[in-house]
């Protein structure tokens, strides 16, 4: 397991410059991705926001059951791409979109699709925590609720093993009807992806869930997609490339709206294939 003294402040809470070794070193290491089991595929994506072409003919598989870390400079796409994966750009009137992703063979840009259905299979949970002003308990409840379960034994049983999943059962069991507001920032954010894991989603999406948590918090949000990352494929956005090496399986350098490198994480952080990756991994830009 990862451990405090590997999670390093970031006094402005922003990208940390350059990578260094020890982030590889003790790092828990996963069974390797089966052959073939891509769980999204992207194939030459392209995004516009009005005339800004932002993604540039993107092409990339998403090993099933792994973490795959996003890294690269601010505004070079990395949060527009991880919000096609479900779709949350089409809440954007200016957002035009060309090109495929297939989750499990399934193309999600093809009209029959079933939004909501697809956001339950592709959860998300952003950089600042946002539980509902409800309570802890009916926070979890409520996507079973919005599928219209009723019954109160299948929600405490879903509402205790998501929160168990979530790692937090253990610090809000005495206090389940309290309102989720009245958590620390690191149970709020483990909370949303408590409600994100209740209705039994195949990829989690994570945009930046530590970035505003202190390096304590940090360390459970790691731990925690460690142990999710078997139930789940899980992608996240990164500033942070000291996260970005501990916690991922592959990693994925985007500049200017462009995959530059897709590698394991491993491979792209010790000798990267791109001169660019290894100015950016060494800090040399930013
Ligand atoms: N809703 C939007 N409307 C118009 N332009 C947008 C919108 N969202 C993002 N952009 C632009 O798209 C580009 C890519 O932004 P995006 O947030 O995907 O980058 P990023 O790599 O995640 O950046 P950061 O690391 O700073 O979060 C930027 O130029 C940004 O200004």
């Amino acid at each position: 397991m990862v451990s405090a003294n590997m999670i390093e402040q970031q006094p402005h809470g922003g990208m940390t410059h350059g990578y260094n070794a020890e982030a590889l070193k003790n790092k828990p290491r996963s069974a390797p991705a089966k052959a073939n089991d891509t769980c999204l595929e992207v194939s030459d994506l392209k995004l516009w926001y009005g005339e800004d072409q932002v993604l540039k003919g993107v092409n990339m598989q998403i090993p099933r059951g792994q973490i795959t870390a996003f890294i690269g400079p601010s505004g070079c796409g990395k949060s527009t791409l991880l919000r096609c994966f479900n779709r949350m750009n089409d809440l954007i009137d200016s957002c035009r979109i060309e090109g495929h992703i297939r989750i499990d063979g399934e193309d999600i840009y093809d009209r029959r699709v079933d939004i909501p259905e697809l956001r339950r299979r592709v959860g998300m949970v952003f950089q600042k925590p946002n539980p509902f002003p409800k309570s802890i308990y009916e926070n979890v409840a409520y996507g079973l609720r919005l599928q219209g379960v009723r019954n109160r034994r299948v929600l405490d049983e879903v509402v205790e093993r998501s929160l168990k999943r979530a790692a937090l059962w253990d610090e809000v069991k005495d206090r389940l009807h309290e309102n989720a507001l009245g958590l620390s920032g690191g149970q709020q954010q483990r909370l949303v992806i408590a409600r994100a894991v209740a209705v039994e989603p195949e990829v989690l999406l994570l945009d930046e869930p530590a970035s505003a948590l202190d390096p304590l918090a940090t360390l459970k949000i790691e731990e925690l997609m460690f142990e999710l990352k078997d139930e789940y494929t899980i992608a996240i956005v990164t500033h942070n490339m000291q996260q970005a090496a501990r916690v991922s399986d592959y990693t994925a350098f985007m500049y200017l709206g462009e995959l530059v490198e897709f590698n394991d994480t491993d491979t792209l952080f010790t000798t990267p294939a791109k001169k660019q990756t290894e100015d950016y991994i060494t800090g040399r830009y930013g």
